[in-house]
């Protein structure tokens, strides 16, 4: 047998041609000698070793050299029935040797067959349903077809290159996988050639033909002829006759080797099941490994995260026993390399998910512990099947909650389970809680871990289907939490959803009640709808909070808790009002700013449960006369701006100083007995005002003086400057010649008007150049913005000299330019 391992498990073959050729002429002969003894075998006949039956040089080298001699009960009733070509519906205990049940059969059936060589294409199709039992086939396809079979085998489980197995798949004459795979090459593998299958085999067939793999198997079968032979073979095998007609099963034979017997489970399987509630499981796990380091035990739970909890924080706290672990999360790779560790180990212990409970042939494991109640009788069966296998001792426990007891007896005791009652020793028994809580502060990783443990291991309860042993409320969720050193049950969303819907229901009914009671009770029902879920609710149920960040778990008061629980408890209870003022009131912390607070005082006394009110503050700021209240987040931010905090401040007042150095106000008032003896007050106001005015007009005559005689020096200088440019400017015209000044019509210099108006008058003169500002003072808004009439002045103007109407001004700065000014535009 070649075993062209797809997945790198290539075992090359060296035989020369001329061996080849001659073995093929051995095999012929063989080939036509076995179709005759088959022909002759009674296929319900008792045969005990594998030497009885009608098998070929190679198969019997195979098993000789593996050292299988005596056939297993459901060997010796399968396997003649299988090699005369019936389609088998296998059923036997764990650990019984059905895997050989089948091989032997496709091995022989195929060499009879001579479907051989890469042109016969696929002649056998083995189907598993974990990547851990496929593996396990093929090593045992490969030890017993190794020694003289010219088959091609193949592994195709998923996890390496597809491009990789498609190129060895056209060349293969069996092949092993899960259904997912191979599916993906059916449908995907153009030169995969699966037209002239002669066997169809599903070990573990309960299972792959269940909801899971359903669609799968279904599509697969699609791609296979019709016209083939089909073995099913489990440890608890159904007898559905839809699953046989999916399957196109032909007038099956049922072997059924242990239906007769007492029990469903191996004889040399001692079983036993411990009361434990849900938040003492971990402690008696870890009193019970400290117990059996030694040992090699496999302990089963329900979730993958739990599975790496429990892992996670056993090997933290070093329990003296190497420790694994193994889920369907895990790479392949990882897995590969736990199944090859534990199975070559004297003792260590195993945390598993139910990837590991079918098939899987770990030998000599002294215990299987179920930790999590499995979810029926048959995966209970499976999973204790890894112990005790064929004809070895072994040991089975399993941890059953108080609520879960009577109903999983009830139901392996249908399936012919016995399992009996055994007492930890109380005495012995460890808590590991404190050190949980310990690792889990210190650990926020492993902290999340345990959440999600809850909540996934929660959620499988709550998915069970079986709820005459699974009941939700009848386990303390808040104790099993605190087991894994939680501080609290992290709340859950189906739960809660769960709640919302029945407080929904529950709302409903009372608005429906208050409907028809309107008027009776109005004001009763009123209130009662108030207590439907608020915003706030909505809020948190919007978020994705299967796990809650811690600050939600602050956030969130007790009244979820309250909620979870009381849903495991059994009462439906809508949140109570006070629960969302709680949420609301969550206290402000406000920074103490010590530069520019004096005092700061907690005002409790003022919290009347609204938000604002509950965080008032009162702080005394130096320099302000009043307390800043600080009440809303505005004021709070306030406090944090020096600018702004001086606004609040009083204003410093302005003081004069006397002779000796003593601060007075700048208005001080007069000492009232003074103030009378100067006599009456009317009295002493005329005087005032008379002396006032005394001051202001001698005042005013020395302004005036002062400002006319400024003004008189400032017409000198002008008038000394102007002469000495006219000077400048004549002499100039008198050197320069060919420069004329162009003349007006009536032959007048443009210069000399100038000169002629500022001659008129010193006080126009002095005030030219101002005349732009002149005007601002006096022109109206219609004459500023008349252009026109102002060109048509200056055309008169150039024309005629000075025009009557205009008078230059200039700005006026005292009492007396002003009268001036008003004179002139009289005049
Ligand atoms: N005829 C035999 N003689 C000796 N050992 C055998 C024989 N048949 C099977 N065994 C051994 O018995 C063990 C169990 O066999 P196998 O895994 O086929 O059991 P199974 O019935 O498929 O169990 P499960 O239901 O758990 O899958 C294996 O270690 C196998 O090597």
């Amino acid at each position: 047998m070649v075993a062209r391992g797809i997945t790198g498990r290539t075992r090359p073959t060296k035989v020369k041609k001329r061996e080849n050729a001659q073995k093929r002429k051995r095999d012929d002969v063989d080939v036509e000698k076995l179709e005759a003894a088959v022909a002759q075998l009674d296929s319900k006949g008792a045969y005990s070793d594998f030497t009885d039956l009608p098998l070929s040089e190679p198969t019997k080298q195979g098993l000789k050299a593996s050292h299988f001699a005596v056939m297993t009960d459901v060997q010796a009733k399968a396997i003649p029935l299988a090699l005369k070509g019936h389609d088998i519906l296998g059923a036997a205990k764990t650990g019984s040797g059905k895997t050989l049940a089948f091989i032997v059969p496709v091995l022989e059936n195929l060499y009879r067959l001579q479907h051989v060589g890469m042109d016969a294409g696929l002649g056998a199709l083995i189907i598993s349903p974990t990547r851990e039992l496929a593996i396990q086939i093929f090593d045992v396809l490969v030890k017993l077809g190794r020694l003289g079979h010219m088959f091609a085998a193949g592994l195709v489980i998923g996890g390496k290159s597809l491009e990789a197995e498609r190129q060895a798949l056209t060349r293969m004459n069996i092949l092993v996988g899960t259904p997912g795979r191979i599916l993906q090459h059916m449908s995907q593998t153009v030169a995969f050639n699966v037209d002239d299958l002669k066997m169809l085999v599903l070990d573990e067939a309960d299972r792959i033909l269940d909801m899971g793999f359903q669609k799968d198997v279904d599509a697969i079968v699609e791609y296979l002829p019709k016209e083939r032979q089909t073995l099913l073979f489990s440890a608890t095998q159904s007898k559905k006759l839809s699953d046989l007609a999916r399957l196109s099963l032909q007038e099956p034979e049922y072997v059924s080797v242990h239906a007769e017997d007492k029990s469903a489970t191996p004889k040399s399987l001692q079983q036993n099941h411990i009361i434990c509630p849900l938040e003492e499981k971990l402690d008696t796990l870890w009193s019970f490994i400290q117990a059996s380091k030694k040992s090699k035990i496999l302990c089963f739970f329900s979730s993958a995260k739990l599975v790496r909890f429990v892992y996670e924080s056993f090997r933290h706290m070093q329990p003296g026993i190497p420790l694994l672990h193994i889920h369907g999360r895990q790479k392949q790779g990882a897995r590969l390399d736990t199944t090859a560790k534990f199975s070559a180990a004297k003792s260590s212990c195993l945390f598993a998910t139910d990837v590991a409970a079918r098939g899987l042939d770990f030998p000599a494991v002294d215990f299987v512990i179920q930790v999590d109640c499995p979810e029926d009788a048959d995966t209970y069966i499976h999973r204790v099947g890894r112990t005790a296998r064929y004809n070895r001792e072994g040991r089975g426990v399993v941890f059953l909650a108080p609520s879960e007891e009577e109903g999983m007896l009830k139901r392996l005791e249908a399936k012919k389970v016995p399992v009996e009652l055994i007492n930890v020793r109380q005495k012995k028994r460890q808590s590991i809680k404190e050190q949980l809580v310990h690792m889990l502060f210190k650990d926020p990783a492993l902290k999340y871990l345990a959440q999600k443990a809850f909540v996934t291991y929660t959620k499988s309860v709550y998915l069970q289907k079986d709820k005459e042993i699974f009941k939700l409320k009848e386990y303390d969720l808040e104790a099993f939490a605190a087991s894994l050193g939680l501080p609290g049950a992290p709340r859950i969303k189906f739960l809660k959803d769960d709640d919302a819907k029945k407080r929904k229901q529950v709302s409903r009914q009372e608005l429906e009640v208050s409907d028809s009671s309107e008027g009776e009770d109005g004001g009763k029902a009123n209130e009662k709808a108030k207590t439907v879920r608020t915003k706030y609710d909505r809020m948190f149920e919007r978020q994705n909070q299967d796990i809650l960040a811690d600050h939600y778990q602050k956030l969130v008061k007790d009244d979820d808790a309250e909620g979870d629980i009381s849903t495991t408890n059994g009462a439906v209870q809508a949140p109570a009002a006070d629960d969302d003022d709680d949420f609301l009131s969550v206290k402000r912390r406000i920074p103490a700013e010590s530069a520019f607070s004096s005092s700061e005082d907690e005002d409790e006394g003022e919290n009347t449960g609204d938000t604002t009110r509950a965080a008032r503050k009162v702080v005394h700021l130096e320099g302000a006369s009043q307390p800043l209240i600080i009440d809303s987040n505005r004021r709070e931010k306030l406090l944090k701006s020096k600018k702004k905090l001086l606004k609040l401040k009083d204003k410093g007042t302005k003081l004069v100083f006397d002779d000796e150095g003593n601060a007075h106000e700048l208005y001080e008032l007069e000492d009232e007995a003074d103030f009378k003896a100067k006599g009456l007050p009317q009295e002493q106001q005329q005087k005032y005002i008379e002396a006032a005015r005394e001051i202001v007009q001698k005042a005013d005559v020395e302004d005036k003086a002062a400002a006319r005689a400024k003004r008189k020096e400032k017409m000198r200088k002008r008038k000394e400057k102007d002469r000495a440019e006219m000077q400048g400017n004549v002499d100039a015209a008198d050197d320069e010649e060919g420069v004329q000044y162009e003349a007006g019509d009536d032959g007048e210099d443009p210069l000399a008007n100038f000169r002629a108006d500022m001659g008129s008058s010193d006080e126009e003169a002095e005030e030219q150049p101002k005349q732009k500002k002149a005007k601002k003072w006096f022109q109206s808004d219609s004459e500023d913005g008349d252009e026109d009439e102002g060109k048509g002045r200056k055309r008169r103007k150039g024309k005629g000299g000075k025009d009557a109407r205009h008078v230059d001004v200039q700005e006026p700065e005292t009492l007396e330019d002003m009268e001036a000014l008003a004179a002139g535009l009289l005049d």
